[in-house]
């Protein structure tokens, strides 16, 4: 069984997003279709309570953009750190000399799912700033999820209260805004006393807000750290939020994880390790993170050996007896596939490139190497139910383009090219 994987292809560029549309402007998620319906329909009930006309968007929210995540919370609580780890594969060390940020740090994402990462500087208060008026479309209007991050190392009490002030102002103009609270910097905390903060930031929150009259906002808690893959998991529940139909990949997870008898199944966004979907199975934090740690070691290794070319007499040697066969024929499936066995509980991992940004990862069962041929079919006919979930949302146009660069990029990996 050979290991492949496609080399990181998809890129984080800082773009302005005034700057021209990209040719990949045309495509428009289902993400973004749901947001632009919600911006519309918020548009038109606050038009209806106000009795004047509300401005038409000067541009569609769906024309100008991906779903946006956008990160807040106070100075030096760890924002520039999370979305360099995350999604500029930054060690988590260099993290302490990064600089503050004094300006939004905008981030383009191409990868599955085009989408956004706004870094907001943590010493501008946007709601309480008589210095500046802040155009809070531009800011808030295409938000998904706003994620605000608590330095749980520091006295929280302000953090806290500025979430609370944010929410409010955000309840009233944008109340589709996924409010997700990132309990962060918990490495070094005990189990009990990060419990113990989670809960009484919980608390002062629920009942600010009640106070308030806001009964169902919707806010998520999460203890999180750069230097553990608690920081990813956070992410991978954000981002699931705002994928839309994520009910059926769930359901294409179980189903595979159901038929193949494997402990648990996960979609990865190969470049972000994030996980886009997993089986209905409980989660399991050490699954994630073997998978993750797997995901890592076939990029790194891809990167050394992906593009390799085999000499033609080096071929010629790998497709004699005792495998006198086209090396293609070889392999159990046409794209990039890899196994591997853990040694403590003899169960196998198998990882499936499903596209250029997308591998599936299961762990199996102790031995389920007997079944290989039969979940080598299952695991086929899953991949090609993913490709065609992700292949339906594209316009017919990009659909083509992107079929060629897949395609050559596959034939790129056919094993041993
Ligand atoms: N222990 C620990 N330190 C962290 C973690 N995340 C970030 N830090 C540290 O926190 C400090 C501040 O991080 P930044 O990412 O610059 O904070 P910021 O929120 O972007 O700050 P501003 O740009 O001023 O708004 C750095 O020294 C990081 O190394 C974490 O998970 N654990």
């Amino acid at each position: 069984m050979a290991t492949s994987l496609t080399k990181r292809t998809s890129s984080t560029e800082h773009r302005d997003p005034h700057s021209a549309p990209r040719s990949r402007g045309l495509y428009i998620s289902p993400a973004t279709v749901k947001l632009n319906h919600i911006y519309e329909q918020n548009r038109q009930r606050q038009q209806k309570k106000d009795g004047v006309k509300a401005p038409e968007p000067t541009a569609t929210p769906l024309a100008k953009g991906k779903p946006r995540l956008l990160l807040m919370g106070q100075r030096r609580s760890g924002k520039s750190s999370i979305s360099s780890v995350v999604f500029h594969k930054l060690p988590p060390n260099e993290t302490l000399y990064l600089e503050s940020t004094a300006r939004i740090q905008k981030d383009s994402l191409n990868s599955f799912m085009d989408f956004q990462v706004w870094d907001f500087p943590g010493q501008i208060d946007i709601f309480d700033n008589p210095n500046f008026t802040f155009d809070m479309d531009a800011i808030f209007g295409e938000v998904g999820a706003l994620i605000w991050v608590i330095d749980a190392q520091d006295d929280y009490l302000e953090a806290v209260s500025k979430l609370n002030a944010t929410i409010l102002h955000l309840q009233r103009s944008y109340p589709h805004i996924l409010i997700e609270v990132f309990i962060h910097k918990v490495d070094g905390l005990s189990d009990d006393y990060k419990l113990d903060i989670q809960r009484d930031v919980t608390i002062r929150i629920q009942d600010e807000l009640s106070d308030q009259g806001v009964e169902n906002a919707s806010i998520s808690f999460y203890l999180t750290s750069i230097y553990n893959h608690s920081i990813f998991e956070a992410f991978s529940k954000v981002i699931q939020k705002l994928i839309p139909r994520l009910g059926q990949l769930e359901a294409l997870l179980t189903s595979l994880c159901r038929t193949c008898r494997f402990d648990k199944a996960y979609l990865f966004d190969v470049n972000t390790k994030i996980y886009i979907a997993t089986d209905s199975s409980p989660e399991d934090v050490a699954s994630y993170e073997i998978c993750s740690d797997y995901v890592d070691v076939i990029i790194d290794f891809t990167e050394v050996y992906g593009s390799w070319q085999r000499s033609p007499g080096w071929r010629a040697k790998l497709e004699q007896p005792p495998w006198p066969k086209r090396l293609e024929d070889q392999i159990g499936c046409d794209l990039a596939e890899s196994g591997m066995i853990l040694s403590d509980a003899q169960r196998p991992i198998i990882l499936r490139e499903v596209d250029r940004f997308l591998a599936l990862v299961a762990i199996m069962h102790e031995g389920s190497y007997d079944k290989m041929p039969l979940i080598n079919m299952n695991v086929d006919e899953v991949v090609k139910g993913l490709t065609e979930f992700f292949e339906i949302t594209k316009p017919k146009e990009t659909r083509v383009a992107g079929k060629d660069s897949i395609q050559g990029q596959m034939e790129q990996l056919a094993l041993g090219s």
